[in-house]
C-alpha cells in the first residue's frame, strides 16, 4: 500500500506513524513511539484497532539519548513489510526566518537547517538525522520538513521582536515560538468539535517535556510563550522557563561556566528535574512524597498559571482553554491545580469529568470552556506532506 512515514523526535520521545494514502484521504495504519528516553525507555507499536505489535523497555543505559532511539526505531521501521513509502515526514522544530510552510528536503536546505542547531540543540539534531539517514538507505523517497516555528509566524512585528536593537531582529533573533504543529492540529479540532469557540478567543497549553502555551484568535496564533529558543516560558521537564537574561551572565561572569555548561543546565538540568533534584518526568513527581517533588510541581503551576493571564491579555479575554501534551492529556491533577488558579478568569473546573478524562472538563455555568484534545502532531505532519506531494 502507499503510504507515508512521519517522524517526530521531541526531547524525551521519538514518536512516528505510518498513514495510507487512499486517493485524497490519508488513514492512520501505524502509530509508535519510543518514549522516556534517558529515563525508562519503551518502544511500543500498535496498528489503528489498537493490536500491540512490539512493546519493549529498554535500561536506561542501552537507550541513552535519541539518536539510540532513532537507530532502533529505525531498524524496527525496516522490518515492516508491505508499505510502499510514497514520501516521509519530519517535524523540524526550528525553521529560523526565512522556512513558514512545509518545504522538500534536499541537501542543500539540509545544511541551512543545520544552521539552527545551537537554536535548538536538543532537538534539531535528532530532526535532521533521522532525514539524513533516509537520504542515504532511499535517496529516491521524497523528504518533507514541517517546522514547530511556522504556525506563529503571522505575530505583528512588535509582538515577535525583543526589545534590543532592530538589527538584532533583522538579522533573526525573535520570539519564533514552538509547538507550532500541534497548535496548528488542535485549532482544527477545536473548529470541528465547537465551531463558535474556535472562532473566539483560546489559549492552548501543550504541556509536555516541553512546554508552551498560544494565544490563539478565530483559529490563528497571536502569542505565544517560547522565544527564540525552547527555552522561554513555562518551566519543563529539563529547562527553566523565563528567566531573567542577568542569571547567564552571573553563570559566565562569576561561576566561571562555559558556553558548553551553561547550556547543559539550561538544556537538560533544570526545570523540574534540576528544581526538585529527583526527575524532570512529571508521573515521577506526582509519585513522589518528597516535598522537593511538591515544591516543582507548586512552581510548575504558579508559572503556568502566569503565563495564561498573559496570554489571556494578549486576547482580551478568554472563551476557552485546552490542555494538552504528555502532561495536559494525561494528568487530572496538574489541570485541576492549573484550572483553580483560573478562576478569577471566569473558570469552573468540572471535577468529574476531569478525573474522568472527558473531552470537556468545564462545568455548565463555567465562563470559559476547559477542553482537554490529544494533540496529533504526526498527522498534521501528514497532511502536509500528502497536500505537498500531490500539489499539481
Ligand atoms: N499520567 C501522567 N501524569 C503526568 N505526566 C505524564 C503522564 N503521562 C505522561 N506524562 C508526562 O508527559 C511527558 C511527555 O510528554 P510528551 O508531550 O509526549 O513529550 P515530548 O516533549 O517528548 O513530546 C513525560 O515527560 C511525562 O512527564
Ligand atoms: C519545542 C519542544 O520543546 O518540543 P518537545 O516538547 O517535543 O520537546
Ligand atoms: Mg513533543
Amino acid at each position: 500500500m502507499d503510504a507515508i512515514l512521519v517522524v517526530n523526535a521531541g526531547s524525551s520521545s521519538l514518536k512516528f506513524q505510518i498513514f495510507e494514502i487512499v486517493g485524497k484521504e490519508l488513514e492512520r495504519r501505524i502509530r509508535g513511539q519510543i518514549d522516556g528516553i534517558g529515563a525508562r525507555p519503551r518502544l511500543r507499536a500498535a496498528t489503528a484497532s489498537g493490536e500491540v505489535l512490539v512493546d519493549r523497555s529498554y535500561e536506561q543505559a542501552a537507550m541513552g539519548d535519541l539518536p539510540a532511539a532513532i537507530a532502533e526505531a529505525g531498524d524496527w521501521l525496516r522490518s515492516l513489510d508491505g508499505f510502499v513509502l510514497r514520501a516521509i515526514g519530519h517535524r523540524v522544530v526550528h525553521g529560523g526566518p526565512n522556512y513558514a510552510q512545509p518545504i522538500l528536503l534536499d541537501h542543500d536546505i539540509l545544511d541551512k537547517l543545520a544552521t539552527f542547531q545551537e537554536l535548538a540543540p536538543l532537538h534539531q539534531p535528532n530532526n535532521l538525522a533521522p532525514i539524513r539517514l533516509a537520504m542515504e538507505i532511499n535517496p529516491l523517497v521524497p523528504q518533507v520538513a514541517c517546522f514547530d516555528t511556522a504556525f506563529h509566524r503571522g505575530h505583528a512585528p512588535h509582538t515577535d521582536c525583543y526589545a534590543l536593537p532592530m538589527a538584532f531582529y533583522e538579522e533573526g533573533v525573535r520570539r519564533y515560538g514552538f509547538h507550532g504543529l500541534s497548535y496548528e492540529y488542535i485549532a482544527d479540532r477545536i473548529g470541528n468539535l465547537a465551531p463558535d469557540v474556535g472562532q473566539g478567543r483560546v489559549v492552548v497549553a501543550h504541556l509536555g517535556s516541553g512546554a508552551s502555551m498560544c494565544a490563539m484568535k478565530a483559529g490563528r496564533s497571536v502569542e505565544t510563550t517560547m522565544g527564540f529558543t525552547a527555552l522561554d516560558g513555562v518551566p519543563m521537564g529539563t529547562r527553566p522557563g523565563q528567566m531573567d537574561p542577568g542569571v547567564v551572565l552571573y553563570l559566565i561572569d562569576q561561576k566561571g561556566m562555559t558556553t558548553g555548561e551553561v547550556t547543559d543546565l539550561l538544556y537538560r538540568a533544570s526545570g523540574l528535574k534540576g528544581l526538585s533534584g529527583i526527575s524532570g518526568d512529571m508521573r515521577d513527581l506526582l509519585a513522589s512524597d518528597d516535598p522537593r517533588a511538591a515544591f516543582a510541581i507548586d512552581h510548575f503551576v504558579h508559572r503556568c498559571a502566569l503565563s495564561v493571564g498573559m496570554l489571556a491579555a494578549a486576547l482580551e479575554g478568554l472563551d476557552a482553554f485546552v490542555f494538552t501534551g504528555g502532561v495536559g492529556e494525561n494528568s487530572a491533577p496538574i489541570r485541576a491545580r492549573i484550572s483553580e488558579r483560573l478562576s478569577w478568569l471566569g473558570v469552573e473546573l468540572d471535577d468529574a469529568a476531569n478525573n474522568a478524562g472527558k473531552t470537556r472538563i468545564s462545568t455548565q455555568t463555567s465562563r470559559v470552556a476547559l477542553y482537554v484534545l490529544p494533540t496529533d502532531e504526526e498527522l498534521m505532519i501528514a497532511r502536509h506532506v500528502h497536500a505537498l506531494i500531490t500539489r499539481p
